[in-house]
């Protein structure tokens, strides 16, 4: 099935890479991240490339990205969807349960450790023969506590009824023993040497209790880079959402995207009936963008970015969706702007930016801070960005940045 028939939209292919040329913030991003994969010294010399410096590049560029990563993708994307039935199931229970229960913070802990320990298993499973390293947001702390034994008994029933359902199920009978120990092997610190899986095992918490959208986001680092993304959105609709959406007949929801280094981004449906290659918007006038933040205003400043909004000339209304669901949503072009601007002192974790911003940029599009540098996933768990983190395509990103720095110094001036 083609982009237009599943999506019920049309979109705009954007161009393939040039590589004959470094002068875009776009080619900075793409370089600095591959030249950093390669040699540690070697990421500030981004800045000074030039055309005649491009041969070498390109060669180092391509080895990278003819890496296959095949067996690594098929794990990840397996992970992924067994971790958002588990998911589904629970947010499928806490929302028919009464109103005592839907603030009760335990079918989301469930889910959040179930979840971690289901990603984990799987990709040892699925991938014997490679060291395991995964830098994950959960650790079993709480459950190896007294109080958290009925917890880790409901956790290891979900996991192993979960895996009870899976095709190919291999695993025998998991202890709340296994289940701890999965859950810990996501205890690594990540960094620029050798590879690391990456997970947030519910990202968008918020939106899981409220019923809304939430993602698994699940991405492998080889030498600080990350060369692929798999973002399971349950409820996401396979029909594009955003301010100018249009009706839709469909109202399927279930949505895996997924990205490897230097071979686009593609989504399928969760059950993995169909698939196509998405592109973000190729929109380079900002009165017809749109533009997506966080529903939480305590996870993002709403009114820096209506400012911004506002100065790029940006006419449509926000549109506000929990999780990494928002990049997913971007790289397929139902919106050509994303902007987060945490409070002042929130550290940023790379988990809840890998996978979405691999997606995003196989997929043709720009992530970087606010500042316009790329963000750097090798520094281990945190992201030391800028201010913030904004993400367009390539025709936008020039006047994007020229609007969030007048409105950060406007912002600052008024201080
Ligand atoms: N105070 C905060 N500021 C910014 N982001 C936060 C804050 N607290 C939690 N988050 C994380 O922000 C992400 C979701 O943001 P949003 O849905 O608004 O885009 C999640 O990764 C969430 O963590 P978690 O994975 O625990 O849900
Ligand atoms: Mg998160
Ligand atoms: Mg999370
Ligand atoms: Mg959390």
């Amino acid at each position: 099935m083609g982009t237009q028939s599943l999506l019920g939209a049309t979109r705009t292919v954007v161009a393939i890479r040039d590589w004959s040329c470094y002068e875009s913030i776009r080619k900075k991003s793409i370089i600095t991240t591959t030249f950093s994969a390669f040699s540690s010294s070697s990421t500030k010399r981004s800045s000074s490339l030039c055309c005649h410096r491009c041969s070498p590049l390109k060669t180092i560029a391509s080895s990278y990205s003819s890496m296959s990563y095949d067996k690594e993708l098929d794990a990840a994307k397996k992970a992924a969807t067994l971790a958002a039935r588990l998911c589904q199931k629970v947010q499928k229970a806490l929302l028919q349960s009464d109103v005592h229960s839907k603030s009760d913070k335990s079918p989301v802990t469930v889910a959040d450790y179930g979840s971690q320990a289901l990603v984990s298993l799987m990709l040892q499973r699925e991938l014997p023969s490679e060291q395991f390293s995964l830098v994950a947001e959960e650790d079993s702390g709480d459950l190896r506590k007294e109080s958290g034994q009925d917890t880790l008994k409901r956790i290891t029933e979900l996991v192993n009824d979960t895996l009870a359902n899976e095709q190919s199920h291999s695993f025998s009978t998991l202890t709340t023993d296994d289940v701890l120990k999965a859950i810990d092997n996501g205890k690594s610190e990540g960094g620029s040497v050798g590879r690391h899986w990456v997970l947030d095992p519910i990202d968008g918490t918020k939106g899981f209790v409220r019923g809304d959208q939430y993602a698994i986001a699940l991405a492998l680092l080889h030498e600080g880079k990350v060369v692929l993304g798999v973002l399971a959105c349950p409820n996401l609709p396979l029909a594009t959402i955003g301010s100018n959406q249009q009706h839709s007949s469909s109202n399927e929801i279930g949505c895996l995207f997924y990205a490897k280094v230097g071979n686009g981004t593609y989504m399928q449906t969760l059950d993995g009936s169909t698939q196509t290659k998405v592109n973000v918007s190729a929109v380079d006038n900002p009165e017809e963008a749109s533009f997506f933040e966080s529903y939480e205003a305590a996870h993002s400043s709403h009114d820096l970015s209506s400012t911004i909004a506002e100065k790029l000339g940006v006419k449509a209304p926000p549109v506000r969706i929990d999780s990494q669901a928002k990049y997913g949503a971007l790289s397929r072009g139902d919106g050509a702007i994303y902007l987060r601007f945490p409070n002042k002192g929130y550290r940023e974790k790379i988990w809840d930016h890998a996978a979405g911003a691999i997606v995003v940029t196989e997929a043709g599009g720009i992530v970087s801070d606010a500042a316009g540098n790329p963000l750097d996933f090798s520094k281990g768990k945190f992201l030391d960005v800028d201010t913030g983190i904004i993400v367009t395509n390539q025709n936008l990103m020039p006047s994007l940045l020229k609007a969030v720095k007048e409105s950060l110094n406007e912002k600052a001036s008024s201080l």
